[in-house]
């Protein structure tokens, strides 16, 4: 009402007062006002049912409603003490855990990982056309959406203390299956104790996803191994790898089974037995990165298995460089060792490679949420991973320059 008929209504009298028209429109404004409110909560509530049906159709169509927390949280349940879940997976409070999840004796090759990424920064550039980086490519035939693939691990119950837990399958499933659904390669391991028929369980997982999950074998006897590469062909995987490195292992884990280094001779003997493209996991210097490329492999980890097979050896990200000035372009290089972010796995490929393997934080998010754990872990790098490509200006994951490490 206007301040004009307020006084008009006055001096007609009509009993109309202002004060006891001020008094209760104070009392209209103040309902009108509540009534806004209660809308304003009943849109919330609203807001909050469609947000729930969402989640619940996104699960019912197999979409992901679980955060990352809840994940850490539920392998922290599962597997305290043999892995503590720390906010920084560093080798520092699992030091010596090995079996485990540790770096072997002082730990420091483990920590070595983490320390020599660690001194790389990146060099910050915003004045470019780099608006959406391809972190797309194709290794040996297969397509990937991202240069991140599972790193090689197993042992549940040896390792994990997940005995009656987690199987071999679920784990297995985890880890393969949390791949191929964000568009990338899970690998099976091969543990030294395991029976072949243990081996066979984990590849009827790679069949499941064939042409989207790899395998690995103990370097064990040539006939073992050549046993192992029939079965991985018949499992349809792109490309398969032996980890070299765990030559020593058997004299402290298992005394008694054969896994030994092997002469170029031998190499090449494996290399030769089989069309599938032949990967050589723990190549830690140039002279042996050169040899890889002699004998026939189609690639190599540079890896120091994650600082559990000789300790005090160098951070990878360390080596990287100099093995990628001797081998770059002739094969295949990935890298593996303290990769924990997508900034990460843009100085691995600065520092030379191809593409890497994420050991321990993919074991976290199969423990705690099996595949969907880690197809969580593996888009949060993803993006971790575009932001500091936008913010490199690097445009491709297959054209990383060097340049953009400060
Ligand atoms: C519990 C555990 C088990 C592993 N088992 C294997 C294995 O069976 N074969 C293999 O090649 N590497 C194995 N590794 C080493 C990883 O493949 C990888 O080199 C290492 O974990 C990478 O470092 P990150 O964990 O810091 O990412 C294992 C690592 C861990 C932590």
């Amino acid at each position: 009402m206007s301040e004009e008929m307020i006084e008009t209504l006055e001096q007609e009298g009509a009993g109309f007062s202002r004060r006891n028209f001020m008094k209760t429109a104070a009392v209209v404004g103040a309902s009108v006002l509540a009534v806004q409110a209660v809308g304003r909560r009943e849109a919330q509530a609203a807001e909050e049912v469609k947000k729930e049906a969402k989640a619940a159709s996104a699960a019912a169509a197999g979409g992901s409603t679980k955060k990352l927390s809840d994940v850490l949280k539920t392998c922290r349940e599962k597997m305290y003490p043999r892995c503590r879940v720390c906010p920084e997976c560093n080798g520092v409070a699992c030091s010596g855990e090995v079996p485990g999840m540790g770096g072997l004796d002082s730990g420091k090759a483990f920590r070595n990982n983490l320390e020599a990424l660690n001194k790389y920064d990146l060099k910050m550039k915003t004045f470019h056309e780099v608006k959406k980086p391809d972190t797309t490519l194709t290794l040996f035939g297969a397509k990937l959406s991202m240069p991140i693939l599972s790193g090689i691990t197993g042992g549940v119950t040896y390792n994990m203390g997940l005995g009656g837990k987690v199987s071999e399958e679920e784990y297995a499933e985890g880890i393969i299956g949390g791949c191929a659904s964000v568009g990338t390669i899970g690998f099976a391991a091969d543990g030294i104790g395991d029976p072949l028929s243990v081996y066979e369980t984990r590849l009827q997982t790679v069949a499941k996803y064939r042409g989207k999950a790899a395998a690995q074998i103990k370097p064990r006897t040539q006939a073992e191994i050549i046993e192992r590469i029939r079965l991985i062909e018949k499992a349809g995987a792109p490309f398969f790898a032996i980890d070299i490195d765990s030559a020593g292992r058997a004299n402290r884990a298992l005394p008694g089974k054969t896994v030994e280094p092997k002469s170029l001779k031998q190499l090449r003997e494996i290399a030769k037995s089989t069309k599938l493209p032949f990967i050589i996991k723990g190549i830690m210097t140039p002279e042996e990165a050169e040899a890889a490329v002699e004998v026939g492999a189609a690639g190599i980890v540079v890896s120091n298995h994650g600082g559990r097979v000789l300790d005090h050896t160098p951070g990878t990200a360390q080596v990287l460089p100099q093995i990628a000035d001797k081998v770059k372009g002739r094969l295949v290089i990935f890298a593996d060792g303290g990769v924990r972010y997508g900034a990460d796995v843009l100085k691995m490929l600065a520092l030379g490679a191809d593409a890497v393997l994420v050991g321990r934080p993919l074991l976290r998010g199969s423990v705690g949420g099996g595949a969907e754990g880690v197809a969580l872990t593996l888009k949060k790098m993803h993006e971790e991973l575009l932001v500091a490509m936008i913010l490199t200006g690097t445009a491709d994951v297959k054209k990383v320059s060097r340049s953009i490490i400060a």
